[in-house]
């Protein structure tokens, strides 16, 4: 028998149930449901990481959505709880949707929503703080100050690498690849070498009018490449990061046989999912190269790091922080509700989850549409003309 849950109440008499499974940045989002008659039920438990069992004391009997965390595990149990009582719509507050089971929610005709193009630039900026960081070891500095260690300039102290004009590589250029390689190209001065299944044409297109504008003012022009292959970005990059989602195709896809292909000296980013480095190899790799350095925000087994990798000087560490401005937070919960509340009124879905931008003004009603539902199409969900 499930523990009973500690929640904050708002707009106790509203017709429909929603529940979130904590608390989130704001009050737009609360407020938004609020007036459109909802009760909002927010789980005020201190403990992290809800289980299933939690979960599912929330739902209770009758709730009409939840909006739900990366951290829990949405499948088949909390997918037929939520069905029995009553409920449609399920949102992450995530853009990251490898916690759910979306042919699971397919099956209970329930709505997955995320949170797409609120988190881009954010995520981005903390891939490209982490870039930085760690080729000019700013955290090893960092200690060593606060050690008291410093005890004069000398010229061998804390070198690192400079970028301008090296390479960055990027794995995965979707909205937050991109999002990185503009700002690493354009504030770097960097070359680009990417690799995707589809080709970003406009990120093309960026980088080669950002070199034509560096030589007519008679500067080095950048360069883009798109890889044939992963390896060729592995192998050719001084800085990579890492953007794909996570499924089958790129568990691992950093492993102990492509780690040894990189340049001694270069920096890896991980800001997309743990799982998608084998950390075991990495921390390997890490030992043996010294010069060899990273930038995590995810990692494999969170909330915990592999056995060693908090000991290694040239890993920088950080607890999966990259969406986290107070804009983004407070546009993820805003997102999150309305992909639920879409769903209980029966509006459409958004047609672009790439232009979000109208369920974020705050000084308009947002569009009468769900922002986001990833199986729209298979739940033949009607598509918003606006
Ligand atoms: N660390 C964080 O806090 C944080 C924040 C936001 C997003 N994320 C992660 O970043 C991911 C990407 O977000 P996005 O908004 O850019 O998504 P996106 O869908 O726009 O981009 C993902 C890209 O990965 C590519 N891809 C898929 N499989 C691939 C493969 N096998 N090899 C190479 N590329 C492949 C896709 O074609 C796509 O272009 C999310 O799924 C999430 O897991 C993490
Ligand atoms: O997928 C996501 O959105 C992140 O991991 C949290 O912002």
């Amino acid at each position: 028998m499930a523990k009973p849950v500690s929640i904050e109440v708002y707009n106790p008499n509203g017709k429909y149930r929603v529940v979130s499974t904590k608390p989130m940045p704001g009050t737009r989002w609360i407020n938004l449901l609020v007036e459109q008659d909802c009760r909002v039920e927010i789980c005020t438990q201190k403990k992290t990481i809800l289980s299933v069992e939690d979960i599912i004391a929330l739902i209770g009997d009758k709730c009409d959505g939840v909006i739900g965390q990366l951290t829990e595990d949405w499948g088949e149990t909390l997918f037929s709880a939520l069905s029995r009582a009553g409920g449609k719509a399920f949102s992450n507050m995530a853009v990251g949707y490898n916690n759910v089971d979306v042919n699971a929610a397919n099956k209970y005709g329930v709505a997955v929503g995320n949170t797409p193009g609120v988190l881009t630039e954010t995520t981005a900026e903390l891939a490209a703080s982490l870039s930085v960081a760690a080729a000019r070891r700013i955290v090893e500095a960092d200690e060593f100050m606060r050690a008291g260690l410093y005890d004069g300039w000398l010229p061998n102290l804390f070198v690192g690498n400079l970028l301008k004009g090296q390479t960055v590589g990027v794995i995965g250029a979707g909205r937050i690849g991109s999002a990185y390689a503009r700002m690493m190209v354009e504030g770097f001065k960097m070359n680009l070498i990417y690799y995707d299944l589809y080709q970003s044409t406009r990120l093309e297109k960026f980088v080669t009018a950002y070199g034509q504008f560096l030589k007519a003012n008679g500067e080095s022009p950048v360069t883009w490449k798109r890889a044939a292959s992963m390896d060729e970005v592995l192998q050719q990059a001084d800085v990579i990061s890492l953007h794909p989602i996570l499924d089958k195709t790129t568990y691992h896809l950093i492993n102990k046989e492509r780690l040894a292909t990189m340049k001694k000296e270069a920096v890896l980013v991980n800001c997309s999912r743990g799982p998608v480095v084998d950390e075991v190899a990495l921390v390997e790799h890490l030992k043996q190269n010294p010069m060899f350095r990273v930038g995590l925000d995810v990692f494999e087994d969170e909330p915990y790091m592999k056995p060693g990798l908090a000991d290694l000087k040239n890993a920088i560490v950080v607890p999966h922080i990259a969406s986290a401005s107070k804009w983004t937070r407070e546009g993820m919960a805003t997102l999150a509700a309305l992909n639920v509340l879409g769903k209980i009124k029966g509006y459409p879905v958004w047609s672009d989850a790439n232009r979000v931008e109208p369920f974020l003004n705050e000084n308009i009603p947002p569009p009468a549409a769900s922002p986001s539902i990833v199986n729209a199409k298979v739940l033949g969900l009607p598509v918003s003309r606006l």
